[in-house]
């Protein structure tokens, strides 16, 4: 009762927030001119006007169920006349009802349903991508797998489902209620076959403890499918996943030879696949053995409870198929989740999915309060104070204590690999959030920091280049001469080409697109970490040229192991481990460049 009291705050805290959101909308109803309105109230008309249908739905089915008793008096009785008005009058008006209404719905849901989704996903990419919180989450291992799926395919899923869901149980328990009392008016009468004992209502608390008791059996039977739905959709996420980074890293794997390797994994991976679907079709065919079983006793029960009455001449023929449809209704409603056990075990999975995904969020979030401090300052300068960074498990590698970078005077952070220098910049960048101590900046400075891989998006050269601008951000003047200045001129005329350029580019040719991008964005501070290392020394050189003379404004500060390096900066600096085995950035004189 817990586990279900739980399974439905969930739902409710992943449901609720769309249907009271104020977020503004604009809402096209012809022919009413357009109008802003908040979404909420067009979330709540469409989904208020849906249930209306669905139960306007089960008045129809219950004005038929007379209708039916009605036809087939008329049958016994082989009165023709009353059977082709019935049909005319009464079949045909309601059932063009019916078929309006359902149409009807179908479209307001699909615009409810859409609307929601689209919500969600603003909603979930952007928690996600503000203050870095995918990258925190990343370095967390919060425990939030593969989040594209999340939001690609649990948001749609989620959505989709619970209006299924919600529709299915408001529908089940209206007709519920509406067949109940039309069968317990019809059974007031009747006393238990073979007995004279008149109970009120018998043929209902049939229908009631036999549905019970079937419900009770199938939940027994299906409860392991929910973790088995769960795990199904992990696996195959995780497998595509893997197939997905090969696509991304195909030339090192072939380099190294590493498809046999490859194939063990995904051989791996695809049976987890394999393995748990067969332990949900083993799980199914338990219930589908059950389900099937009832499905088809189900069809000749209420006949065979009913029929008594019928050969005792109590009722008609019409009142026969009448109880035993009003009888299979309330059974059928009843036994509601026998028929979606596996809808539901689906959506608890995914119900699941999403909330383990918001919870890493909001955790994330919370977590964004950390002892490390970024703040600005009026002055000129970067400043670190009292710093010492910390590993995800919360070892020390670094500490910095009064380390001030100068604007206007370039800089080279040297030492061993591994000693943090990467990191340091990751805090001065303001998305390393293990640590404690201060950074400051300069109010307002615009801060780029190259790493050493460049991010080049999927799109035009166009969009790579002026990423994270918007593609049209710079003139194509600007953009073809930054290329050339980064001697990338023989790419100039291919800016509008969509091609996969992570994958076709050089990692130096990649670099310089990243360098080429500083040039367009001309920010106040520039950190290179190896920003340059897979470039030869002499394009390095013509680059660290490029940069002093089109950014005389911009201050530099680079992450180098070449010594050559050393000319095209005033300033040196060298991580140097301490006692206490922490790397501490150390100022050293720069050497003289050689004669
Ligand atoms: N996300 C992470 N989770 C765990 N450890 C990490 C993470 N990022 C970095 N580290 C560890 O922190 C240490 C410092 O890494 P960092 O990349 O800052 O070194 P570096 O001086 O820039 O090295 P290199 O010169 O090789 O680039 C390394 O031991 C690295 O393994």
């Amino acid at each position: 009762m817990r586990g279900l009291w739980q399974a439905i705050l969930q739902i409710w805290r992943l449901l609720y927030p769309y249907f009271a959101t104020r977020d503004v909308t604009t809402v096209r109803l012809w022919p009413l001119p357009a109008f802003r309105i908040q979404e909420r109230w067009v979330a709540l008309t469409l989904a208020v006007t849906v249930i209306a249908i669905e139960f306007g739905q089960v008045a129809i089915n219950v004005r038929l169920s007379y209708f039916n008793r009605d036809w087939f008096n008329a049958i016994q009785a082989r009165d023709a006349t009353t059977f082709w008005t019935l049909l005319f009058t009464v079949f045909c008006f309601w059932a063009a009802i019916f078929i309006a209404s359902a149409i009807i719905q179908y479209v307001l849901q699909s615009y409810l349903l859409i609307g929601w989704r689209r919500w969600l996903t603003a909603r979930y990419t952007h928690r996600w991508l503000e203050n870095h919180t995918h990258y925190r989450m990343q370095l967390a291992g919060t425990g939030a797998d593969n989040p594209d799926q999340r939001i690609q395919e649990d948001v749609d899923r989620f959505t989709e489902r619970t209006a299924y869901l919600t529709l299915s149980i408001l529908s089940a328990v209206s007709n519920l209620i509406s067949f109940s009392v039309i069968l317990w008016n019809i059974s007031s009468e009747f006393s238990v076959p073979g007995t004279d004992w008149r109970v009120p209502g018998f043929l209902v608390w049939g229908a009631l403890i036999y549905s019970a008791f079937a419900t009770w059996l199938t939940h027994l039977i299906g409860r392991p499918l929910i973790r088995l739905n769960f795990e199904q959709q992990r696996y195959e996420a995780d497998f595509r996943f893997s197939l997905a980074r090969l696509r991304e890293y195909g030339e090192q794997v072939a380099l190294l030879g590493g498809e046999r390797a490859e194939r063990d994994r995904f051989g791996q991976r695809f049976g987890n696949v394999i393995d748990n679907f067969l332990a949900i079709v083993s799980r199914r065919k338990k219930l589908i053995a059950f389900t099937a079983s009832y499905g088809q006793l189900n069809a000749v029960i209420p006949y065979i409870l009913v029929a008594p009455y019928y050969f005792a001449g109590q009722i008609q023929l019409g009142g026969l198929t009448q109880t035993a449809g009003a009888f299979a209704r309330v059974e059928s409603t009843m036994s509601f989740f026998i028929t979606f056990y596996t809808t539901i075990a689906d959506y608890k999975a995914v119900v699941d999915r999403l909330s383990g995904f918001d919870a890493a969020i909001a955790q994330t979030e919370a977590a964004s309060v950390t002892p490390l401090r970024i703040g600005s300052h009026g002055g000129s300068t970067v400043e670190l104070s009292g710093l010492a960074l910390a590993l995800p498990d919360g070892r020390r590698i670094v500490g910095a204590d009064r380390l001030v970078f100068r604007a206007g005077e370039s800089a080279l952070v040297t030492g061993p690999s591994g000693s943090g220098k990467s990191t340091l910049f990751r805090a001065i960048a303001g998305i390393w959030p293990f640590g404690e101590g201060e950074v400051v900046k300069p109010a307002g400075a615009r801060i780029m920091l190259l790493p050493q891989r460049p991010y080049i998006p999927v799109g035009t050269l166009r969009g790579a280049l002026a990423y994270p601008a918007s593609e049209d951000a710079y003139p194509d003047e600007a953009i073809v001469d930054a290329l050339h200045a980064v001697r990338l001129g023989q790419f100039a005329g291919r800016l509008d080409e969509e091609e996969a350029w992570n994958q076709t580019m050089s990692l130096g040719e990649q670099q310089r697109v990243a360098i080429a991008r500083a040039l367009l964005a001309k920010p106040d501070w520039l950190f290179l970490d190896e920003a340059t290392a897979a470039l030869d020394e002499n394009t390095e050189e013509v680059i660290y040229r490029v940069l002093a003379e089109r950014l005389p404004d911009t201050t530099i500060v680079s992450i180098g192991h070449r010594s050559t390096l050393i000319e095209h900066h005033e300033r040196r600096i060298e991580m140097r481990p301490g006692a206490d085995k922490l790397f501490r950035p150390v100022d050293t004189r720069p050497e003289p460049a050689p004669a």
